[in-house]
């Protein structure tokens, strides 16, 4: 199998912060890997690089063998993604949005139009598709950006935290949906919290702490090495905050002074 995502080596401050500090990681085409760690672990600043959004980092970082950084246009058409908090033209309705997004990728205007009902439908939001997006509801907001991110068919989707606010039909969907593409030969940088879906969905698992990758294997083999049952559990053991008991205990204890 081609490696599609090579990062070597990569770092990224935030003025004297550093919150990557040297992430090697390889990533296999038509693979999902699950990128997971605890709040402000360096996740969605990973990402933003690979994306394109962060210019300045150092190591390396590339996409289908180019440097981020020095091929930001070819890398953008052939990335899609999903991210986490979106400023969306929501005055927009979502058949205005995709069709501005189609101008941006050169689509054909009345192909993108179908294409973006079409899958409208398919999230039960068809007949919203020339509403304005200020009456819509989070979640619809979210089948909105989904779609945005795959309209123009691309080879590789990077998605942070696609689950946000999605009911749990249209997670179901949304996980079929995703391992389907990554069967049609599509790479997923899935990255998010809901453990369940990355432990069923993903073929492997980075798992980043503080900037730095402290587990990467398959499911099977960080349960193996950590004689764990759920990724939910191996994520707590790893992360090293098992003492959620006491915390939970604690937080009430304050509330109540
Ligand atoms: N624009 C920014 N300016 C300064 N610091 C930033 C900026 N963006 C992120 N950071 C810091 O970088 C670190 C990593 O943030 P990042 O958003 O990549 O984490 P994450 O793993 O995606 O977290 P979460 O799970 O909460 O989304 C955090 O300490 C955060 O405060």
């Amino acid at each position: 199998m081609d490696s599609i995502i090579q990062i070597q080596n990569l770092t990224k401050s935030y003025g004297n912060n550093l919150v990557l500090k040297g992430i090697d990681l390889d990533v296999q085409s038509g693979q999902i890997i699950g990128y997971i760690g605890p709040n402000g672990a360096g996740k969605s600043t990973t990402i933003k690089i690979l994306t394109g959004l962060l210019t300045e980092y150092g190591g390396s970082a590339k996409i289908a063998g180019l440097e981020v950084s020095q091929h930001p246009l070819e890398i953008k058409q052939m990335l899609g993604y999903v991210p986490e908090n979106a400023v969306m033209y929501d005055t927009l309705s979502p058949a205005e949005y995709f069709r501005f997004l189609g101008s941006l990728y050169g689509l054909d205007r009345r192909d993108t139009e179908q294409k973006g009902g079409e899958l409208l439908r398919i999230f039960g939001l068809y007949d919203n598709r020339n509403s304005r997006m200020t009456s819509f509801s989070k979640g619809m907001k979210q089948k909105v950006l989904l779609i945005s991110g795959m309209i123009h068919n691309p080879q590789i989707i990077f998605l942070d935290e696609p689950l946000s606010g999605l009911d749990a039909n249209s997670v179901i969907l949304l996980k079929e949906i995703l391992q389907r593409l990554s069967q049609t030969g599509k790479t997923l940088f899935y990255s998010s919290h809901i453990m369940e879906v990355v432990e069923k969905i993903c073929d492997r698992i980075v798992l980043l702490k503080e900037g730095v990758v402290i587990a990467h294997g398959t499911f099977q083999e960080l349960q193996k090495q950590q004689h764990s049952g759920t990724l939910e559990q191996l994520f707590n053991q790893l992360t090293g905050n098992n003492e959620h008991l006491a915390l939970a205990d604690e937080f009430v204890q304050i509330l109540s002074e």
